[in-house]
């Protein structure tokens, strides 16, 4: 049985509406050592269950973990891990109704440990804290700063993401204040060597 564990490199996919391209850079992404994969594709009319589907079967083989992002009955659909849920999402309470006890909820905590202290106690599984930096892939999102990290740190029980604008070079800052994993899309995804881009996320923890 495959132990779940939410640390290291978290690789969260880019929008695509092209199947198998989205899946060559997943498998790259895990070659070079991501532990989780989030499938986020906010592309309408892409084949979310076929894309989801051969993303679940990837992670299954390099046994790292998948996430659906937003969505519990894709989760459901695919077999997946878990679900990631943000403040328009749904609450936690139904999704954990849904998809049970074995599987994991993320939350997004965006810069409030309040927010991470509720979703903690409603049964949420990780929560993420972001954006660290600005974020190309997310102009709007609103700032967390470093010192929430490590302020969480001493707080919460369970696995802390951050999110955001993380690169390799402000990722080693991240992680000394206390994330246990980077989520990362553009600075994996957007390289034109997927591989050797997670290899370097992964070589921080
Ligand atoms: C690991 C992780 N952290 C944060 C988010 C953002 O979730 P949300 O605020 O719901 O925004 P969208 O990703 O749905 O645009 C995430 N997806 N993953
Ligand atoms: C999806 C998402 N959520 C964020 C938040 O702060 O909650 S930032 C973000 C985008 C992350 O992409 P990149 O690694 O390219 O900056
Ligand atoms: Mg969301």
């Amino acid at each position: 049985m495959k132990t779940i564990s939410i640390n290291g490199l978290y690789a969260i996919t880019p929008d695509s509406d092209d199947r198998d391209a989205l899946l060559r850079k997943v498998e790259a992404g895990l070659t070079g050592g991501a532990r989780v994969i989030q499938y986020r594709n906010k592309t309408e009319g892409a084949p979310h269950l076929e894309m989801a589907k051969g993303i679940a079967a990837l992670c299954r083989q390099f046994n790292a973990v998948f996430i659906v992002n937003d969505d519990v009955e894709l989760a459901l659909q695919t077999d997946a891990d878990g679900v990631h849920l943000g403040r328009d999402d749904g609450d936690i309470a139904p999704a954990r109704s849904s998809l049970g006890a074995g599987r994991i909820i993320g939350v997004s905590c965006y810069g409030s440990l309040a927010r991470a202290l509720e979703a903690q106690a409603a049964g949420a599984d990780y929560v993420a804290f972001g954006s660290m930096f600005p974020s190309s892939t997310k102009p709007q999102a609103p700032h967390a700063p470093l010192s929430l990290l490590t302020e969480a740190r001493q707080v919460l029980q369970v696995p802390i993401v951050a999110i955001g604008g993380i690169t390799l070079h402000n990722a080693p800052q991240v992680v000394d204040a206390g994330a246990d994993a980077v989520a990362v899309i553009s600075a994996v995804f957007d390289t034109p060597d997927i591989a050797q881009a997670a290899q370097a996320f992964s070589n921080l923890f």
